[in-house]
């Protein structure tokens, strides 16, 4: 996230407030990190219907993080958000070995996406640790 930030620093010099679009399939953990970045509670994420949208102020940026619902019957509404993206963040299970061809497909869609070409893209391994220790 950190150097996300800083390659976007040194693309723009103009204003300092990003819009950045989250996606991935559904369970990757797009909400809980969200959640994260504006120190909300975590443990009990309900998958999201339509978006959320959080506005974090982080590294001299003002960040508005739209999170996007991932789940095959709202993907078709994804482009609605592509416009004016600044930055893309695609979140991926990386527990979920037999999802990563479905995620794989659904990201190359996302990068023939004319709206969307040339925006800077973070590629985001989620679920490589544990959320609570195991009782
Ligand atoms: N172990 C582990 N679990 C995680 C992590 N991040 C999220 N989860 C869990 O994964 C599940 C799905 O998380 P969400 O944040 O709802 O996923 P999402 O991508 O927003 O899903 P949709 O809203 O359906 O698109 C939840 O049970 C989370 O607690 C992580 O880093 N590690
Ligand atoms: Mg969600």
């Amino acid at each position: 996230m950190a150097g996300l930030l800083d390659m976007l620093r040194r693309l723009r010099r103009g204003p300092k407030e990003l819009r950045i679009l989250m996606l991935g399939l559904d369970n990757a953990g797009k909400t809980t990190l969200l959640r994260r970045l504006s120190n909300e509670d975590v443990t009990c994420v309900m998958p999201t219907q339509g978006f959320n949208v959080k506005s974090v102020q982080t590294k001299g940026f003002r960040l508005n993080v739209w999170d996007i619902g991932g789940q095959k019957t709202i993907r078709p509404y994804w482009r609605n958000y592509f416009e004016s993206t600044d930055a893309l963040i695609y979140v991926v299970d990386s527990a979920a070995r037999r999802r990563l061809e479905e995620s794989s497909v659904e990201l190359s869609i996302l990068l023939d996406e004319q709206q969307l070409a040339g925006v800077p893209l973070l590629v985001f391994a989620n679920k490589q640790v544990r959320l609570v220790r195991p009782t």
